[in-house]
């Protein structure tokens, strides 16, 4: 059996970090996204090729033996591996311990996690080939994990029988969408991978990339925005490395220690969401020219003061700042998106701005070293792409 599966990335467009104490997101699939190709093997192995992360080594049979030992739950209720198994295994004895290496781990330790713990729900012996590659850049704030996770999900659920190959789709594009029901079952298995790469998820990241769209996102109720307002953005890649799991547990360790400062940062952002979707209402209701304009001042304000709470959670980065300052001097609003620390940003482009101002900031982001192209919102989700 072989096929492929993609999913997107995403850009998180208020509500990072507060999403992950029960506040409301607002997130959006990239037209970026993971290709995962799978191909059974009758050998007891997992073969693993991930270009983008210079990955190219194999999951021996007896490290499957000690981790399927150690995974237990079902196919509704996924169960964490205990993280000291992680000692136990040869494929990830440390080389050494930098940032490139830890990364490799998290994908290793994530990819035979998941294969474990469903194979193990089957039953079944045979071992599985994995080649990877995505348009995404990685560890950059637009859910490369969650895209990542959802593949995976997709895949090993489909290897296993736990879901059929989806039908042909409706408009003839080469991504084939699986049912409602098992989208559900892919996301649960995908939040399971974002559990072990980003320690505390929300579940915003991988139910954007398995649903696709732009969604609404509270404690795992997830609300399709009916309108997309036509936003233009242009996403700004700071380059810097950085670890979500390491923000999202700073930000932890700070509300714990000062819940009665950081509690109303993160109800703040809440209301900021709140505000922004009236702004986005506004904007699909096609109003006229002064209540559009008046729209768009609404959201860049808001986008300019979520972006003050995220410095003030410390989860910004001078590189964002240094971004933020160069698109506020030309009348553009951004801020980070995603854990920051580095990463990326993004800033709303208005419909009526002149492609030669557009040009000017892109050209003044990349003399300072920043990358940066325009992006379309929306999307598909996770999806069977060949054969
Ligand atoms: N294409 C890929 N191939 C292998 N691993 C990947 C890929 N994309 C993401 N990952 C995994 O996700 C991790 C990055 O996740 P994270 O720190 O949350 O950053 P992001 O903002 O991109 O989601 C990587 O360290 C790696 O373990
Ligand atoms: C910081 C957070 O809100 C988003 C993390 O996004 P990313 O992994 O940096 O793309 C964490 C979460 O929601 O799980
Ligand atoms: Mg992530």
């Amino acid at each position: 059996m072989e096929f492929v599966v993609s999913a997107p990335g995403k850009v998180i467009l208020h509500g990072e970090h507060s999403v992950v104490y029960g506040k409301k997101a607002i997130a959006s699939s990239l037209s970026l996204r993971t290709t995962v190709k799978i191909r059974a093997l009758e050998e007891n192995i997992i073969s693993l090729d991930f270009s983008d992360l210079n990955i190219k080594e194999s999951v021996g049979s007896g490290d499957l033996t000690i981790l399927e030992s150690q995974v237990s739950g079902s196919l509704q209720e996924p169960c964490l591996p205990n993280e000291s198994v992680r000692n136990s295994l040869k494929c990830l004895e440390l080389q050494n311990t930098n940032v490139e290496c830890l990364l490799k781990q998290q994908t290793i330790f994530t990819t035979a996690s998941l294969f474990c713990s469903l194979r193990k729900i089957s039953g079944r012996k045979q071992g599985v080939e994995l080649v990877g590659m995505s348009d995404l850049p990685i560890g950059a704030g637009l859910g490369s994990s969650a895209s990542f996770s959802s593949c995976l999900a997709a895949g090993f659920l489909t290897l296993f029988d736990f879901i059929q190959t989806p039908e042909c789709s409706e408009n003839g594009s080469n991504k084939r969408i699986w049912s409602k029901l098992d989208l559900e079952l892919i996301n649960k298995w995908a939040f399971f991978g974002e559990k072990i790469i980003h320690g505390n998820p929300s579940g915003v990241d991988n139910s954007v990339a398995t649903f696709g769209g732009a969604i609404h996102f509270q404690r795992g109720e997830i609300t399709p925005l009916q309108c997309i307002p036509k936003l233009n953005i242009l996403l700004i890649n700071t380059k810097m490395p950085r670890s979500t799991k390491k923000l999202v547990g700073l930000v932890k360790e700070r509300k714990e220690k000062n819940p009665e400062i950081y509690e109303p940062i993160l109800q703040s952002m809440d209301e900021i969401t709140n505000a922004v979707m009236k702004a986005y209402d506004q904007i699909c209701e096609n109003c006229d020219d002064v209540t559009m304009s008046k729209a768009y001042s609404d959201l860049e304000n808001l986008i300019d003061v979520n972006q003050h709470l995220l410095q003030a959670l410390g989860v910004s980065h001078p590189t964002l700042d240094d971004i933020c300052l160069t698109c506020s001097t030309v009348g553009f609003h951004a801020k980070l998106t995603g854990a920051g620390g580095g990463g990326c940003a993004y800033c709303v482009i208005r419909p009526d701005v002149s492609e030669e101002a557009i040009e000017s900031l892109k050209r003044e982001l990349r003399t300072r070293n920043f990358e940066c192209w325009e992006c379309t919102l929306g999307g598909p989700g996770v999806a069977l792409t060949s054969p």
